[in-house]
């Protein structure tokens, strides 16, 4: 699904009034129709207090439209109106006008001086008041406002964005923004949506398909993607009944040292979760009884060195390598990778103290394959990329890097963003129970078994990383947040691309949808 930005919104949004020869007063119609279902669906016509806030431009036209619709369907509704300057929109106006049909209580007009409404902790709050049209940080009266229903009990939900976001650009600590507990957006999710600074003030939130002009949609150049259950879909490569392990391929892991052979075990056992047809573990040579043990499917060759890995040499052939892992950062270690990576001429996904040996040395970058995959938390980012000054400074930055190297960053955290030159996707499975250590080592391996298996570099890095936060999903069912751990979110890796073929109602067999 397609992230667009507020600018972008607006142009679909004209290009949709042009095209399906409708008012934009229709559109809104439209919009605040299939809010209000939603709304009503899980309400039900309960009677609870209903106070929706709207401002003077479309939002609140937006928010006008629904509160006619509730009050037609007997809700307890008051509306208060933001009504701080002259410039009402066009079809705020009408909605303005048009709510005389259904009520006699005209909205409330607040002149932004007075002190603020009474809102009582059983009560629910509809924010329309600022969408997407919203140009600079709210401020005064306004900023008070939004503290002041923040701090309220209540429950909060926001039409198309919470007032105070932006939808795409970056904002000051200080901002006011309010906190929802639930959005309804419109069309595409917004970027802010999904970024550590501002994602928080969305709560859960929901897209609505409000019919934008598919014309638009098709063509433009979204901000970033979201990875939807059907793209994911789209990505598996099932497998052919006259094969065998061969076709697979073969995973080479370079992870682990004393007091982090965890790291080998997980990487190399997610790997072969994760359908490599071989997996071998490159490891110190104590660590030998431990993987082997934990693993009896995964072959181990053992580097000269006794507790971490001093050397690389091998005579495996087509193997993809995964290298990082726990391997730590002594200067044989250092100079084991070294001739890893100049030795591997396709794509090497690289993760952990891997990362930090690269910011190291530079000079490595370019001696990785084309489309190798660096897969850091935010601490190793830094190493690489320096500090940024915002979340979006972040992306540009990975985007930078990514293009100057060659290379696909996968930025992890709550919505893990792989960036791949310009493009870039957003991850919308996982959970904080994967917060637990080893689990980025897990990734690491999903990732090398999916390159093994001949997915392409990014698709298998997209599809490693959505099957990987689906496993946590999934896995978390059982387990709850707190009870996962790498070893088990690894365990439900196969248990997730069966459910990504899963009709809910209906358990059958993966396959594909075209
Ligand atoms: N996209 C779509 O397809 C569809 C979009 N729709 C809806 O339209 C919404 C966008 O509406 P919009 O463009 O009228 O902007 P909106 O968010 O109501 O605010 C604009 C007002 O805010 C003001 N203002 C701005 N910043 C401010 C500040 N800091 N402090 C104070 N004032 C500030 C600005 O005034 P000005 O900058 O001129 O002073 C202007 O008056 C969108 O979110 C969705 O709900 C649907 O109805 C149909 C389909
Ligand atoms: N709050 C969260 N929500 C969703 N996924 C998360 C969350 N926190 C961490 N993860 C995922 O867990 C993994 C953690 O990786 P990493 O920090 O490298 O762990 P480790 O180094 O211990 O293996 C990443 O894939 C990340 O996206
Ligand atoms: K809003």
């Amino acid at each position: 699904m397609k992230i667009l930005s507020a600018q972008q919104l607006a142009e679909a949004d004209k290009s949709t009034i042009d095209k399906q020869q409708i008012s934009s007063n229709d559109l809104m119609e439209r919009v605040a129709t299939l809010v209000f279902e939603r709304i009503h669906q899980r309400l039900n016509g309960a009677p609870v207090p209903i106070k929706i806030f709207c401002g003077i431009g479309n939002n609140g036209g937006d928010g006008l439209a629904i509160a006619r619709h509730m009050i037609q369907h007997g809700y307890q509704v008051t509306v208060y109106v933001t009504n701080c300057s002259k410039k009402r929109s066009p079809d705020f106006l009408v909605n303005y006008d048009r709510i005389k049909d259904v009520t006699n209580d005209w909205p409330i007009l607040l002149s932004c001086k007075e002190d603020f409404p009474e809102i009582s902790s059983q009560d629910i709050i509809i924010d329309a008041i600022f969408g997407t049209g919203i140009n600079r940080a709210l401020d005064g009266w306004m900023a008070d406002l939004i503290h002041y229903l923040n701090e309220s009990k209540t429950f909060k939900v926001a039409v198309d964005m919470p007032s105070g976001l932006y939808a795409n650009t970056a904002h000051k600590k200080e901002d006011a923004i309010l906190k929802a507990d639930h959005t309804f957006t419109f069309q595409t999710p917004k970027l802010s949506f999904f970024l550590p600074e501002t994602g928080d003030n969305v709560g859960t939130f929901e897209v609505i398909n409000i019919g934008l002009d598919p014309e638009y949609m098709m063509q433009v150049a979204p901000l970033a993607q979201v990875i939807s259950r059907e793209a994911a879909q789209n990505m598996y490569q099932p497998r052919k009944k006259f094969t065998h392990k061969g076709n697979y391929g073969h995973v080479l892991t370079f992870a682990g040292s004393k007091g982090k052979m965890g790291a080998a075990v997980l990487s190399a056992g997610a790997a072969i979760n994760a359908g490599a047809g071989k997996v071998t573990a490159y490891i110190p040579e104590d660590g030998n009884v431990m993987l082997q043990s934990s693993l009896p499917e995964v072959m181990t060759l053992q580097s000269e060195g006794e507790d971490h890995i001093t050397d690389f040499e091998h005579s495996l052939k087509d193997t993809v390598l995964c290298i990082g892992p726990g391997i730590g950062t002594e200067k044989d270690t250092c100079s084991a990778f070294a001739k890893a990576v100049i030795k591997q001429s396709s794509p090497i996904v690289i993760d952990a103290d891997g990362i930090l040996i690269l910011a190291q040395q530079p000079e490595l970058l370019k001696d990785l394959p084309k489309d190798s995959i660096l897969t850091p938390h935010d601490g190793e980012l830094k190493q690489l990329l320096g500090e940024w000054k915002d979340d979006y400074e972040r992306l540009e930055k990975a985007q930078e890097f990514s293009k100057e190297h060659n290379l696909i960053l996968v930025l992890k955290g709550a919505h893990t963003i792989t960036v791949a030159g310009s493009s870039q996707y957003v991850n919308d499975t996982g959970n904080p129970g994967m917060a637990t250590a080893g689990s980025g080592d897990v990734l690491s391996g999903v990732i090398a078994a999916f390159l093994a298996q001949g997915y392409d570099p990014l698709t298998a890095t997209v599809f490693a990383v959505y099957i990987h936060g689906a496993s946590g999903d999934l896995a978390a069912q059982t387990y709850a947040h707190e009870g996962l751990k790498a070893s088990v979110i690894s365990n439900f890796i196969g248990a997730s691309i069966l459910q990504l073929f899963r009709n809910p109602q209906q358990p059958q067999e993966p396959q594909r949808t075209q």
